[in-house]
Parts: C-alpha cells; structure tokens; sequence
C-alpha cells in the first residue's frame, strides 16, 4: 500500500506562531525514509501552501478567531485527504493545529462512512462556538464533526458524519467545563489519564477498541495531538499539560493501532518547533517521527 504525506503548515486554529513549521521539521527529519525503509511506497506532494486570508477580510464571528481561514484551509485538506484515500492510499497528515482534523476526519469519513476515531490528546477538541472560551478553532474540531452547537455558514461544507459511539478519546486530562459537558450529553468514550493510571495502556487499548471497533472491522483514523504525550516527552507544543503519557504509553498506542491493520488514515499534530530550545525542538519533532513509524509497522522486535 501505499502513504501519501499530506504536510499542513498551518496555525490558523490557534495563537502560537510556529505551529505552521511542524510538518517541514518532521519531513526534514528523514521520516518519508524510515517510511520507506519500513516498506511502504511514499508519495510526499510537497506541503501545501494555503492561500493567507487577511485578518482584515476574516473578522471573528463570534469568539471565533480566523473562522473563514480554517474553514477554507480545512476545506481544501478535506479534499485532498478524501482523494488520497478514495486512491488507495493511507493519508499521513502533518499538523499544524488540530483544527485541521475537521478537514482530515471529514475526508476520511467521506470513503469511509463507518470509520471510527480514535482521538489521543490531552484536550477534547470539542468546544461548539457557545461554549468556546478562547475562540481557538484548534479546541473545536469534533464538535463540528458530531454536527454539535449552532450551524455556522462558513462551516456548512462539514458534514456531520462522525457519530459518538464511532469517536474515543485517550489521554485527556484538561477539559473546559463545556466539553465535560458535550462528552456526558453525548456519551461519548474518553479514558483519561486517570484510566490510563488505573487499568494500565494496555487494558485501555483493549477497552478503547472493544468500544469503537468491537468487531475490529472498521477502518480507524487515529488523530494524535502531541500534547497528549507528557511535556518532558514532547516539550514543543502550543498548549502542554502536566501529567501526559509516557513515551512508550504514546508508543503502544501507535503498536497496538498497526496491529489491528485497520488504520486507513494518520494525523500528526501540534509539533511546534519554535516553543523550546533546540534540543527540546529536536526531541520533540523525533518523537513524532517515531509515532508515526510505529503506527504504520515499526516494531521493536
Ligand atoms: N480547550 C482549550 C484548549 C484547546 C487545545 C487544542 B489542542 O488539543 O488541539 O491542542 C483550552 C481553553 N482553556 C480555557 C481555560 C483557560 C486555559 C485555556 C481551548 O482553547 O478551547
Ligand atoms: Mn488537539
Ligand atoms: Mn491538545
Ligand atoms: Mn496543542
């Protein structure tokens, strides 16, 4: 089979400058190599340049911060994700902000209506334009997704073909009042870190795919923000959290997921190389490189 690199420079979703340059210090890391070396043909288009609305034509509506930006931007990734995988191929999709899943899942859910999601992260994603404090669409994704909240014009084009009981979450551990909210409403899974503490990542692995995938017969996009990982894993990050997982727990994760051979579509987001010093950037940017190995076959035996 084969992996189509799909580099999203993009910062849109958030504040943080920098974000935007995750995916070419990923790339420039040598991960299309070790993706060869694992095996898989890789088609890598180069990382696509979007279009930089003004801020001056995309006011905030509402709270929300550069809404007709994502929007577009989130859009065109859609499409480009939908095609890659209506090909054949398995999308690897280098973050940017997580605002970009909209796009990513939204492409993958379009060939693949009964795919589930898993979503790794310290945070929900699943503010609705009510409950958003920030105004940063990278806290919004699932929301929009699930088809929650108030319509938003410049958001028709997202279908809401995500459902609950196809969506689990693993490694949460800072949510807004709102989102606890969303999650109870809608029942929707979530092992926190205090899961992962109590059953171990193992039993949380089997629980988590027990839910979405009980037949273990959908295809799964796994979404991985780098924040879930703990900070002293992954220090170059837009909004880390204390008490993260670990290395190998962030790993497993990854194992466990290619050992199902149901992955259809990869997301690696939130690598900000510009947050720490070279070092942390460094340690930061390979881990995500190792992530991404380990979800597409590299074992450790
Ligand atoms: N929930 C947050 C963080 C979203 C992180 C997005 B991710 O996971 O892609 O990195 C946090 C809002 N929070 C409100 C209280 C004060 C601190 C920030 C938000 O901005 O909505
Ligand atoms: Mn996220
Ligand atoms: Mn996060
Ligand atoms: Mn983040």
């Amino acid at each position: 089979k084969t992996i189509a690199v799909v580099g999203c420079p993009f910062s849109g979703g958030q504040s943080k400058l920098g974000v935007d340059k995750g995916p070419i210090h990923l790339v420039e890391a040598g991960l299309i190599t070790r993706l060869e070396e694992l095996g898989w043909k890789v088609i890598f288009d180069g990382h696509h340049q979007f279009e930089e609305i003004s801020t001056a034509s995309d006011p905030p509506i509402g709270k929300l911060k550069n809404p007709r930006l994502v929007s577009s931007v989130c859009e065109s990734v859609a499409d480009v994700v939908g095609t890659h995988v209506r090909n054949g191929q398995l999308p690897v999709t280098l973050g940017g902000d997580h605002s970009l899943a909209m796009g990513t899942i939204s492409g993958t859910l379009s060939s693949y209506p009964d795919a589930c999601v898993i979503w790794i992260d310290a945070h929900a994603d699943i503010n609705t334009a009510e409950t958003t404090s920030s105004g940063n669409i990278h806290g919004m994704p699932v929301s929009f997704l699930l088809g929650l909240g108030e319509k938003i014009p410049e958001y028709a084009w997202v279908k809401p073909l995500l459902r609950p009981e196809r969506l689990v979450y693993i490694g949460l551990r800072d949510l807004d009042a709102g989102e606890r909210r969303i999650l109870r409403e809608n029942n929707i899974k979530a092992f926190s870190m205090h899961e992962v503490d109590k059953y171990g990542i193992g039993r949380v692995m089997d629980m988590a795919l027990d839910h979405v995938n009980p037949n273990r017969d959908l295809p799964i996009h796994l979404s991985f923000d780098v924040d879930a990982l703990d900070p002293s894993v992954a220090p170059s990050t837009g909004t880390p959290v204390r008490g993260g997982l670990t290395f190998r727990e962030g790993h497993y994760i990854c194992e466990v997921i290619h050992e199902t051979g149901l992955l259809v579509a990869l997301d690696l987001m939130e690598v900000n190389p510009s947050l720490a010093d070279p070092e942390s950037v460094r340690q930061t940017v390979a881990v995500g490189c190792s992530l991404v190995c380990s979800a597409l076959g590299e074992t450790l035996l």
